[in-house]
């Protein structure tokens, strides 16, 4: 589905959530959309969903705006961080009503989650604990196939062999039938591989909008004794440098062949770290 941002603002009271930002995604891809606290991910996430309205600009989604409109948000499935489902309905219901709800449910990989999770059918929401309750919500999430599908901080209290599964089976199914998932998480590290295209957020305003590939391509860590590495270095955009021991590691903006010529030790460059940079940069 083609999501057209235009112009987007969010006030809330006195604070600026969102500020004129502008952008497309245009297609199925998997879409990381980082920032640190209070950047605007969430408010951009829940507009996008149809849950709250702008308080100028719009966001289109095939040409219809996504508010008070259950033709569209029925293609559109945004699991947050936690409060995702009614607390007196056991987990059966939930599942349920998410199916009658989703043209696209998958109720044999619901069936299947449930089962690799744990999850007890009869239980609560309310009993659920944290953890439970999180895989609950990405059961949820990967069932649907929706469309669109958001992920904002989905596994709180979710413990790492839960969340590896998580991304095994996102990829799993996201290779069987492209999608669009837009996934915002503090975890950049562990989720970075499965970004196709990154966004950052920053205070409000969109700072990038990048093909995965490219920023890898375009940033590389070297690394090597500190006077070759520093020779490197000269002219160019240096993200981070660290030293130890008369050696020098250093993530740096330029082409990993020519880092390789001169002798040096390359990787790529963590998109944490990236981030880290560029929203420290803007911000000072
Ligand atoms: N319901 C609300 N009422 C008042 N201010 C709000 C509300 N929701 C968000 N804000 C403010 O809007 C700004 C953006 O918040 P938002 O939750 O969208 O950011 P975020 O990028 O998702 O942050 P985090 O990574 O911490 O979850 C923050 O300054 C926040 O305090």
């Amino acid at each position: 589905m083609r999501i057209e941002v235009k112009n987007l603002s969010k006030v809330y009271n006195q604070t600026a959530a969102l500020k004129d930002v502008s952008f497309s995604l245009t297609e199925p891809k998997i879409y990381g959309l980082l920032g640190r606290n209070g950047a605007g991910k969430t408010t951009f996430m829940e507009i996008l969903a149809g849950h709250i309205l702008a308080s100028s600009g719009e966001i289109l989604i095939n040409g219809d705006r996504p508010f008070d409109n259950r033709k569209l948000t029925e293609k559109i499935c945004l699991i947050k961080e936690g409060d995702n489902f009614n607390k007196d309905m056991k987990v059966k219901q939930i599942l349920r009503s998410y199916s009658l709800f989703y043209a696209t449910w998958d109720h044999q990989l619901a069936m299947d989650l449930i089962r690799e999770y744990n999850l007890p059918l009869h239980t609560k929401v309310k009993s659920l604990s944290k953890g439970m309750a999180s895989a609950l919500g990405i059961i949820v999430g990967l069932a649907c196939k929706a469309p669109v599908t958001i992920f904002d901080e989905p596994y709180i209290g979710l413990d790492a062999a839960a969340r590896k599964k998580f991304y095994e089976i996102l990829l799993e199914e996201y290779e069987k039938e492209k999608r669009t998932i837009i996934f915002s998480t503090h975890l950049i590290d562990e989720v970075s591989l499965l970004f196709e295209e990154v966004l950052i957020l920053q205070e409000g305003t969109l700072l990038l909008q990048e093909g995965a590939e490219t920023l890898r391509h375009n940033t590389c860590s070297v690394s090597g004794p500190i006077t070759e590495v520093e020779q490197f270095l000269e002219n160019k955009e240096v993200i981070k440098r660290d030293q130890l021991a008369g050696m020098m590691t250093a993530y740096v903006f330029g082409s990993k062949t020519e880092a390789k010529q001169a002798g040096l030790t390359v990787e790529g460059v963590p998109i944490q770290d990236l981030m880290i940079y560029l929203t420290e940069k803007k911000g000072a």
